[in-house]
């Protein structure tokens, strides 16, 4: 059980403000959450809830206000050595959502998925490059070929390929997927998803899964986290979010029921569910030792209601 891994990833009371001091904008706030090696965790809300923060301050592209992130048991937010910074570059990888917008169109496939590997530096001879992009184009399902071509030559499915061939090129252990298949066709959804769940087994990689839409996280994720407006409403494991939503946000993402007002969520508790001790405790919003279990955010009169719901 993940109970007795350590996690991979750690996020702590992450917050992330944007605009002035006078005119703050806070688009991540307090969030926790544990990542364990192997799994697939899916962060879920609807557009503006801060979900691409999230996923950004992890790569380090945005800045982190207050909290923490770690990667394996080290800091990673704020500064950090270089050292650092060329590992997690190598191991932490962004796979975007819009495989349009996000391959260079002037430059070749061959450039585009071998980037990185000029950008961590080191040598690497041209036959010993040729190779990886090659094994990088194989291992998506497209041909070594096709490293000479641009992107507008390709649909947007093996366009997104690229983008998931540029991140596996650099041997990455952890990959952020920002709704990765929300710009393609729905016909070739299930293929793109399909890739991913094969690679992760192939090669042991942990994925952070990004989307609004629960139906689509839950093909993949072995756990779910729910954000509103900055703030992590509910996390269960997969089965247990759809057998149980507590969350009315939750169940209105479920379902076409009406949003519940987002300044309810000030002053709640979070409840705690323990599904091996069959155990329930009520910490504070900002409690961060996420391991696996069933987290709601609830007032008093919520809490006892969601405890019956988990009998
Ligand atoms: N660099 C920035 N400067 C100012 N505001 C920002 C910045 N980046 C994001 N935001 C704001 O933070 C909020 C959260 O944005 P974010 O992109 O993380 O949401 P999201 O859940 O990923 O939504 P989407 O699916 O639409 O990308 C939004 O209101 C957005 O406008």
């Amino acid at each position: 059980m993940a109970e007795n891994r350590e996690p991979l990833l750690q996020v702590k009371n992450l917050e992330v403000t944007f605009g002035t001091r006078r005119h703050p904008f806070h688009a991540v706030n307090g969030v926790s959450f544990d990542i364990y090696e192997g799994e697939t965790f899916g962060l879920v809300g609807e557009s503006g809830s801060g979900k691409t923060t999230i996923g950004r301050s992890i790569i380090r592209i945005n800045p982190v206000s207050g909290g923490e992130i770690r990667y394996k048991n080290q800091k990673i937010s704020g500064k950090i050595s270089k050292e650092l910074d060329r590992r997690l570059t190598r191991e932490i990888q962004m796979i975007f959502q819009d495989p349009m917008a996000s391959l260079n169109e002037r430059a070749k496939v061959d450039y585009i998925v071998s980037e990185g590997l000029y950008n961590l530096g080191g040598h690497l001879s041209e036959a010993e490059r040729r190779d990886k992009v090659d094994t990088a184009l194989t291992d998506v399902g497209l041909l070594p070929e096709f490293a000479s071509r641009f992107p507008h030559e390709f649909s947007g499915g093996q366009r997104q390929r690229i983008g998931i061939a540029r991140a596996l090129i650099m041997q990455p252990q952890f990959i952020i997927a920002d709704e990765p298949i929300s710009a393609l066709d729905v016909s070739i959804r299930a293929q793109v998803l399909n890739l991913l769940s094969d690679l992760q087994k192939k090669r042991g990689l942990t994925y952070l899964f990004i989307a609004h839409d629960l139906s689509v996280v839950r093909f993949i994720s072995d756990r779910i986290a729910v954000i509103r407006k900055g703030v992590l409403v509910e996390l269960a494991e997969t089965e247990t979010l759809f057998a149980h939503p507590l969350h009315p946000y939750t169940r209105a993402l479920l379902s076409a029921i009406p949003l519940p007002d987002p300044q309810a969520e000030k002053n709640k508790k979070l409840l705690v569910y323990d599904p091996g001790m069959h155990d329930y405790s009520v910490k504070k919003p900002e409690w961060c030792e996420m391991e696996p279990g069933h987290f709601v955010l609830a007032n008093e009169p919520e809490i006892a209601e969601y405890k019956k719901a988990l009998e």
